[in-house]
């Protein structure tokens, strides 16, 4: 990431939008805002790789469904830049008793939410990566959340939640696995 050129564009936003960048309280804020951005895109900056390289452990037990509930997300709508953020569900069923570390999923969550996007992409991807890594016999992911840009412009509806799903494999063709699913998380959806 160019956090110089992202210093530049943010003086220069000050200036358009009538600021002063050079009063004291904005003095430093431009490098901020780059420090900031770093982190809050940093899914831009990762190498494929360090998902793809995950760890696969075997486990003799063959669970049913391993869901990490409520994993918390902060990403940036792509068409306004503000933040829509909220919770995601990930489940998925092994194949051949092969797992990878619960930690990985979270990891793989704020991977894929960590750039400008879309709700539905999010969700979309957090499948896809889980999918090339472990190659399970059905995934569930589901998200809710609120977008800054239709809650503090445009059509300014507060508290507004946004659900998506997605599912495979398993999920598709078992419905009782896909109501187990629905039902463990139904209470934690916003
Ligand atoms: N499907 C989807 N739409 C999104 C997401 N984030 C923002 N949007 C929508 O993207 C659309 C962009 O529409 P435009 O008409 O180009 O932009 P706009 O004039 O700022 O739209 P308004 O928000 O309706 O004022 C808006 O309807 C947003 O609500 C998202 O994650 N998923
Ligand atoms: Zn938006």
């Amino acid at each position: 990431m160019n956090e110089e050129k992202i210093e530049a564009a943010i003086t220069s936003l000050l200036e358009a939008v009538g600021e002063d960048p050079n009063r004291e309280g904005l003095v430093e804020t431009p490098k901020r805002v780059a420090k900031a951005y770093a982190e809050i895109f940093a899914g831009l900056n990762h190498r494929p790789e360090e998902f793809t390289d995950y760890k696969i452990f075997h486990v003799d037990e063959d669970p049913e469904m391993i869901l990490v509930q409520q994993i918390p997300f902060y990403s940036m709508c792509e068409h306004h830049l503000l933040p829509f953020f909220g919770v995601a569900n990930v489940a998925y069923v092994p194949k051949d008793g092969q797992v990878i570390g619960i930690s990985k999923i979270p990891r793989l969550v704020e991977f894929v939410s960590k750039r400008p996007g879309m709700q539905e992409r999010v969700n979309t991807q957090i499948v896809t990566e889980l999918e090339d890594i472990l190659h399970p016999q059905g995934i569930a992911v589901s998200l809710s959340a609120r977008h800054m840009c239709m809650e503090m412009r445009g059509i300014n509806k507060d508290g507004l939640s946004t659900y998506t799903s997605k599912f495979t494999g398993v999920f598709k063709d078992n419905l009782d696995l896909k109501n187990e699913f629905l039902q463990q998380t139904r209470n934690l959806r916003g």
